[in-house]
């Protein structure tokens, strides 16, 4: 059996490039360009990496992207103020504030103040709550690009049984809800699972959204699964930094029928469903002005 490796990085190009080209249909229609707002609270350099690829993709989208940086000792009341005037702003279609931000500052009360209609991570309790009911414009980044790359993969996934790793509010979660939309049969294991090994063996479509490096090896995999790995781990092996997933990709390889790889995989994707997301609130914009 040779194992379909899942290009995510093209994917992404694509469904970047496809954005690029509905933005450019809407600016011959006098459509103005969707503004992407990204809020950045203190220095940690990966998150100024997530963040300064965000803005580059944004561009490469045609639109328009602002950076918005605060020390990491602000106060609850200046990054509120920030994002209320983001919320204001016409020229600002989506906004999304880094996570997760410092201990002292509270995401609840952030995510909660960020206009539903801007929501562009989906993570406001309005977006949750329509998504969990079916009826979401604004889906998290992560599970929508991990569900683009499992429709491409199987096609319909209707009746495929379908096991989480990992129950966050940011990726587990909401792809339990979309994939459940998609007529899959779920299962969430998680850190009180009993067995949640022997449970992932059953799964026709594994998702690892753990964050523990390499969690997942070949026991956890019913050969022929296709599975999905969420998780991006920094670690040090031989001295040297280096990527890793929550799946140990040489074991698990040789056993899947497709498999995501990391870097390369699920992480381009989010980014590219981002931008699929601000031209999504920014087309709801420009249709209820009219
Ligand atoms: N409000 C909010 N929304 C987010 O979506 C969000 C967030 N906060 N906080 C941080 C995490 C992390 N995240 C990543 C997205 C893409 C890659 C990505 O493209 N990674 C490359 C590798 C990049 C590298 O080499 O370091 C890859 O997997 O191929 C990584 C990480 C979004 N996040």
């Amino acid at each position: 059996m040779t194992t379909h490796i899942i290009d995510g990085k093209r994917l992404a190009d694509d469904l970047i490039a496809e954005v690029g080209n509905e933005v450019r249909r809407l600016a011959e229609l006098g459509v103005p360009a969707p503004g992407l707002a990204v809020v950045l609270v203190g220095e940690d350099p990966a998150s100024a990496i997530y963040v300064r690829n965000k803005i580059k993709r944004a561009q490469e989208a045609g639109m328009t992207s602002i950076e918005k940086r605060l020390p990491a000792d602000c106060t609850q009341d200046s990054l509120e103020a920030v994002v209320e005037e983001l919320n204001q702003r016409a020229d600002v279609h989506g906004i999304l504030v880094q996570l997760p931000l410092p201990k002292h500052l509270s995401e609840e009360r952030i995510i909660r103040l960020i206009a539903p209609s801007k929501d562009v991570d989906g993570f406001h309790p309005e977006n949750v709550g329509l998504l969990a009911t079916g009826q979401a414009t604004l889906i998290p980044c992560t599970p929508l690009g991990c569900l683009e790359m499992l429709q491409r993969e199987i096609g319909d996934l209707s009746g495929k049984h379908a096991v989480i790793v990992g129950r966050s509010n940011i990726v587990g979660k909401p792809m339990a809800n979309l994939l459940l939309q998609a007529n899959c049969t779920i299962t969430v294991v998680h850190s009180r699972s009993v067995n949640g090994k022997a449970i992932a063996r059953q799964a026709d479509i594994l998702v690892a959204a753990v964050g523990v490096p390499e969690l997942v090896d070949e026991t956890w995999v019913k050969p022929g699964a296709v599975v999905i790995d969420v998780g991006i781990n920094a670690i040090e092996k031989a001295g040297k930094r280096r990527l890793v997933g929550d799946v140990n990709y040489a074991k698990v390889a040789p056993y899947a029928k497709a498999i995501t790889p990391v870097p390369g995989g699920v992480g381009p994707m989010t980014i590219a469903c981002l931008m699929k997301n601000t031209l999504v609130a920014a087309q709801h914009a420009s249709q209820s002005a009219r």
